[in-house]
C-alpha cells in the first residue's frame, strides 16, 4: 500500500481559534443563511455549534496508537482471520462538511498478537471524527493497523451513504459507496479478498 496523508491534528493548538471566535463564526453563516442569530431560537445556537463540533471532531485529539497499543498474545496458537464486520459510524465529508455515515468491516491475520474487539470500533471512530473521503478513512484504517500490529494482513471495507449527493446536489437517495483497503496476505491473494468480501458482507 502506498504512503497516505495523515490528516491528524493539522493544526497548532496555539493556532485555533477561540470558543468564542468559533461561535462568532457561527452567528456569521446563520446571517449568511438569512436569518437572525439574535432572535431567541438562536441565541445559544452558537454554542451549541461549537460543543456538537467539538464532539463530531474530536478524531482530531487521538492518534491511533493511543487505542491500538494494547494487544494480547494469548490465543492458544490462533492464527486465522479476526473479522469485526458492521461497525457504523458517523463522519463528514471534506468537501460540504455535511454527513456521511455507513459500516466498516475490518479483519486482520494476526503474527504473534490480537487486538481487543472494541479497538477495531475505536479506530474507526478515530479516523470518522474528522473531516474526510471515504477513500482517505479506508486507507487510513489499513495503514493504521498494519502499521501497530503488525499483523499477516489487514482487509478494510466500508460502505457509506453520502448526505451531500442525497440532501443535495445529484440527490440521489440510497447510492451506496463501497471502498476497500488490503494489505500483506490480503493484498498478494484474490482468494482471501474473496473469502473477507464474504464474511464481510454476511
Ligand atoms: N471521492 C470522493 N468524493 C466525495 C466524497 N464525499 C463527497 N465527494 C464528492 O466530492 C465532489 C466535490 O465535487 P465539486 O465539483 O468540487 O463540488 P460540487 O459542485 O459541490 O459537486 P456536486 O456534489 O456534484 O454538486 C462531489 O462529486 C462529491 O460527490 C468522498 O468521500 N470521496
Ligand atoms: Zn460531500
Amino acid at each position: 500500500m502506498d504512503a497516505i496523508v495523515t490528516n491528524a491534528c493539522p493544526v497548532a493548538a496555539s493556532e485555533r481559534p477561540t470558543q468564542h471566535q468559533a461561535e462568532e463564526a457561527v452567528r456569521k453563516l446563520i446571517r449568511w443563511a438569512g436569518d437572525d442569530p439574535s432572535r431567541e431560537g438562536l441565541l445559544d445556537t452558537p454554542k451549541r455549534v461549537a460543543k456538537a463540533y467539538r464532539e463530531l471532531f474530536s478524531g482530531y485529539a487521538t492518534e491511533p496508537q493511543d487505542v491500538l497499543s494494547k494487544t494480547f498474545s494469548e490465543v492458544g496458537g490462533y492464527n486465522e482471520m479476526v473479522l469485526v464486520r458492521g461497525i457504523e459510524f458517523h463522519s463528514h465529508c471534506e468537501h460540504h462538511m455535511v454527513p456521511f455515515h455507513g459500516i466498516a468491516h475490518i479483519a486482520y491475520i494476526p503474527e504473534q498478537c490480537v487486538l481487543g474487539l472494541s479497538k477495531m470500533a475505536r479506530l474507526v471512530d478515530l479516523y470518522a471524527r474528522r473531516l474526510q473521503t471515504q477513500e482517505t478513512m479506508t486507507a487510513q484504517i489499513a495503514r493504521a493497523l498494519e502499521e501497530s500490529l503488525r499483523p499477516k494482513g489487514v482487509a478494510v471495507m466500508i460502505e457509506a451513504e453520502h448526505m451531500c449527493m442525497a440532501m443535495r446536489g445529484i440527490r440521489k437517495q440510497g447510492a451506496k459507496t463501497l471502498t476497500t483497503a488490503f494489505a500483506g496476505l490480503f493484498e498478494a491473494s484474490v482468494s482471501d479478498q474473496a473469502r473477507f468480501t464474504m464474511l464481510a458482507r454476511g
